[in-house]
This record gives structure tokens, C-alpha cells and sequence, in this order.
């Protein structure tokens, strides 16, 4: 560790809570440093500082707590999923869906129970991480079924309680679903849909930094999305090529030396680029080069 290491904010920085391990932390690390949002982080130290004269101090968290905190105020902005943000009960500012970290918050039963309706799991016992969560789905199950069912909180590993003989279900999230077939489970309902989000205390004195970094985290996401295509076209082609490739707001189109040829700079989908440039080939534009965005603010 420097000695020169900080291991609290600044006054006045923004705090910016980010998960410290987990499934989200590599892609908000890679998202943060395609944004421009660069630190150091010293060894073993949870608090980095930005670089580039930028005013925010990056606090590393257990996913689970940075809603919480986020929520009471003593962080500023946070990116964690919205299920922790949910099962926290806390009002924060959903700044902005991130696109990844998707997950479904899932009930599932032992495939060999044959349980075709989750109110067939009414009054039985359920074991999760998400209990608040959990208690109020089951809560409407239970006023109209008449029943008391038990939901008991575990910390991880939640999908092997029902083969522990723990529980008769369990609520976890499903992505793959790899760990919950590998655990004889199968989905019986669908609780809730989340992924990774960019929040914000309703309250934070903060308000022109936590735009800062959702601009730059837009710019970033974008630029991940879309590629730049650029193609020359003569001119009573140029109609049809722009159908094929309209752009994200419009294209840029120059003329070119050449007599009635124009040159068109647009942005594509990744996912669609090759479909476009066959289109674009075929309707009769040449020199088609596709370039990797690294960053973008529209
Ligand atoms: N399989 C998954 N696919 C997509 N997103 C997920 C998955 N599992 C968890 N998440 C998302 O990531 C968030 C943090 O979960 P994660 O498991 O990374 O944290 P953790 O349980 O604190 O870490 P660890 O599992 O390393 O102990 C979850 O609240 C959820 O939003
Ligand atoms: O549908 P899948 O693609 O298999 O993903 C779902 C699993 O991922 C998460 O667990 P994680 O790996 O984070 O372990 P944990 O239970 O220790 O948190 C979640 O709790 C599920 O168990
Ligand atoms: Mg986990």
C-alpha cells in the first residue's frame, strides 16, 4: 500500500459506490475505464480516488449494501442490480438500465415434485436470499389461500436447500439456469426481472456529477452497441443505401470528388453490420469500411 493511499473521501468528492467482487464487478470495472472514470486502487483498500481531477471517490461494496447505502444518503450514486435494490426497500433514482447483470429472480421447485402452479407451494417452506422479497409474493399467496408460509433467509449456495431437505422451494436468480437444473430445480414462476443500474440518492448535493457519469457511461454503452460504416455511393443510389443504413439520429453524407458520388458515414448495430454491408454491396456501394467506436457522447 502507498502511503499516500486514501482510505476515506475527500470532503465535498462524490461517492460513488461500485459492487467489490461478484458478477457485475468486471464489467463495471471495464465500463468505468472505457468511460473515462480511471483510479487507482490500491491494495486491499475499498476507496480509490478518480483520476483526471474528477471529484468522485470510488467506494468498492458488497452489491448487497450499495443500495442501502445509496438509499440512506451516505453514498452519493451506485451501480448495483435492481433485485438488491427491490429486496433493500429504499427509494432511489434509477438513473439508468446498464444492459447487463440481466437475471431473473425466480421460484423453483424440485422437478420430481411436479409443482405446475406456485400456489401449490402455498404454506410450505422457502428458503432465499431475497427474503423481503420473497415475503411479499408469498404474502398475497397466503391472504388468499389462508396459509402461513415459511420463508427462511440463506446466504448463498440457496439452490442446494431443497435437496438438503431444507426447503420445498426456493426463490434465486436464474440466468443460464445451468445452476438451477444442475440442482434437479426447474422455475415455477418469475418473481422479478433485473439487471445492472446506475442509481442515485434523490437527495445528493451531487446532482452535476451523477449526470457526469451517466453521460459518460451512455457515451461508453454506445459506443459498444454501434459501429461507424462508411461507403461511397453515387448519388441515385444514395436513396436505397440510406434505408439500409438511416443512421442512429441520420448520417453524414459528403460529396466526393468524383462526378455525382457521395461518401456516407453512419451508425450500424454491431449485431447488424454484416447483414448491412451485404445490402449496402449489393445495392451498389463500394469501398464499405466498418471502424470500432472506443467512445461517443451524442
Ligand atoms: N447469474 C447471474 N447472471 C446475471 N446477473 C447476476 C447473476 N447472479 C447475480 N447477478 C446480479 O449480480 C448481483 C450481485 O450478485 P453476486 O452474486 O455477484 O454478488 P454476491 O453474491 O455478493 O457475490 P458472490 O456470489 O461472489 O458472493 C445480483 O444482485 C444480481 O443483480
Ligand atoms: O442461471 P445461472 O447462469 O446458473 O446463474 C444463476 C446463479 O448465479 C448466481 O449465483 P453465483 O454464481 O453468484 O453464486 P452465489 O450463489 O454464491 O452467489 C445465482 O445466485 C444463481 O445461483
Ligand atoms: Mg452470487
Amino acid at each position: 500500500m502507498s502511503a499516500s493511499a486514501p482510505n476515506s473521501s475527500p470532503e465535498g468528492y462524490c461517492k460513488f459506490a461500485i459492487p467489490k467482487k461478484g458478477r457485475l464487478y468486471e464489467k463495471v470495472v471495464k465500463m468505468l475505464k472505457g468511460a473515462g472514470i480511471e483510479f487507482n486502487r490500491a491494495d486491499r483498500l475499498d476507496v480509490a480516488i478518480c483520476k483526471a481531477g474528477l471529484p468522485i471517490t470510488l467506494i468498492f461494496l458488497p452489491a448487497k449494501d450499495i443500495a442501502t447505502f445509496v438509499g440512506k444518503g451516505d453514498i452519493d450514486v451506485g451501480i448495483t442490480g435492481w433485485d438488491v435494490v427491490k429486496e433493500s426497500g429504499v427509494t432511489v433514482d434509477r438513473v439508468m438500465d446498464l444492459g447487463f447483470g440481466k437475471c431473473k429472480l425466480s421460484v423453483q421447485a424440485p422437478v420430481v415434485k411436479k409443482i405446475t402452479d406456485v400456489e401449490m407451494l402455498a404454506g410450505k417452506r422457502i428458503a432465499t436470499s431475497f427474503p423481503e422479497t420473497t415475503k411479499e409474493f408469498f404474502k398475497l399467496i397466503d391472504e388468499k389461500k389462508g396459509t402461513n408460509t415459511t420463508i427462511s433467509f440463506i446466504s448463498g449456495s440457496v439452490e442446494a436447500a431443497c435437496g438438503l431437505g431444507l426447503a420445498d422451494a426456493v426463490v434465486d436468480l436464474v440466468e443460464t439456469g445451468t445452476t438451477m437444473r444442475a440442482a434437479g430445480l426447474e422455475v415455477v414462476h418469475e418473481v422479478l426481472e433485473t439487471e445492472a443500474m446506475l442509481i442515485a440518492n434523490p437527495n445528493s448535493t451531487h446532482k452535476d456529477l451523477v449526470d457526469l457519469i451517466r453521460k459518460r457511461l451512455e457515451g461508453f454503452i454506445t459506443a459498444t452497441k454501434y459501429c461507424l460504416v462508411m461507403y461511397n455511393i453515387s448519388e441515385d443510389l444514395l436513396p436505397k443505401a440510406l434505408e439500409v443504413s438511416p443512421g442512429k439520429r441520420s448520417p453524414t453524407i459528403t460529396n466526393l470528388e468524383a462526378d455525382g458520388m457521395k461518401a456516407v458515414s453512419s451508425l450500424v448495430l454491431k449485431k447488424e453490420v454484416p447483414e448491412k454491408m451485404d445490402a449496402l454491396h449489393d445495392i451498389g456501394a463500394t469501398d464499405i469500411l466498418v471502424l470500432e467506436l472506443e467512445n461517443s457522447r451524442m
